[in-house]
């Protein structure tokens, strides 16, 4: 679905003036368990829609011009100051998670300053790939940021990270080309599930009406419960959208999580440590979740 408005109806309790919430949606398949029930008009939200690949929504909030959307969990430490956390929501896996993937056309241990692309859409997974590279196998490559395509990438790196569709797709295309999964290095080395991203709001938005965030996130629980009451759906609308097979989507709607409790918590600020430790980050920020400031 192009940038526009989702089909839900305009909710009764809005007040009239109340402009649209302007709503960023990440163009990959982990964000349809969140938005299906939205998509398909099962609950009300007056919205209009941003689609992109994270690093464009991460901007676009940056910039003020979305009020509500899933960011990179590492960007959310970079602003944390200027947002707060939607409750009970986050794109994460408890290890493996099948697309956030490193190709590589040499043995990890052997990077140690090879030219290795990094995904132009990603944040988190960028700082991801440093972490498990550097900490865990001890090499230093030269990343390069480069558009994701994987044919392209190899040609002139001896790795390459690719993450959500662009990953799944590339594993189904490239069986012949290893590849790490990150989520499952990253539970290796730590034993924590791995935070990728998370839902915010403005501050402002969430000071001025709190009313209208209240809705957002009933509506994002209630899109979430008609989404999974309907999984055969879902995944046929997840294999009609990326042609990818029935299994590899069924294996990675039990894969992606969208919770966000206390293990959840401890990985990411784990996460924040390793990342202030490679000076990805100042400081760990406080995990500033609406309704518990
Ligand atoms: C698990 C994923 O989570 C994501 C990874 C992100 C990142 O690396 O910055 C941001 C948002 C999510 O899309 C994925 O995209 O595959």
């Amino acid at each position: 679905m192009p940038a526009g408005r989702l089909p839900g109806r305009k909710a009764a309790t809005a007040a009239p003036e109340a402009p649209p919430i302007r709503l960023g949606y990440i163009d990959y398949l982990n964000c349809l368990p969140v938005y299906f029930g939205i998509e398909q008009g099962a609950v009300e939200l007056d919205v209009t829609v941003q689609k992109g690949p994270p690093s464009a929504l991460n901007r676009a909030f940056r910039e003020g011009r979305l009020d509500v959307t899933p960011v990179s969990s590492i960007e959310y430490a970079r602003h944390a100051a200027d947002c707060v956390i939607i409750p009970g929501l986050s794109i994460s896996a408890d290890g493996r998670v099948a697309s956030i993937l490193l190709f590589h056309r040499r043995p990890l241990e052997e990077l140690d300053g090879r030219p290795v692309a990094l995904t132009a859409s990603s944040a988190t997974s960028v700082v991801l790939t440093r972490i498990i590279l550097e900490l865990r196998y001890g090499v230093r490559p030269a990343y390069r940021v480069a558009p994701p395509d994987l044919d392209a990438m190899l040609a002139e790196h001896d790795a390459a990270l690719l993450i959500g569709d662009d990953a799944l797709l590339a594993a189904q295309a490239y069986p012949e080309i290893p590849h790490v999964d990150l989520g499952a290095e990253w539970k290796a080395f730590t034993g924590h599930p791995m935070v990728y991203a998370l839902w915010v709001a403005r501050r402002e938005l969430a000071e001025a009406d709190p009313a209208a965030l209240r809705r957002v996130v009933r509506v994002f629980h209630a899109s979430q419960e008609y989404a999974w009451d309907r999984r055969p759906e879902m995944v046929a609308e997840a294999v009609a959208r990326r042609g990818l097979p029935p299994d590899v989507v069924d294996d990675y709607f039990d894969l992606i999580r969208h919770e966000f409790g206390p293990r959840y918590r401890r990985g990411l600020v784990a996460f924040y440590e390793y990342a202030r430790r490679l000076g990805e980050l100042d400081a760990v920020p406080p995990l500033r979740v609406w309704g518990e400031e």
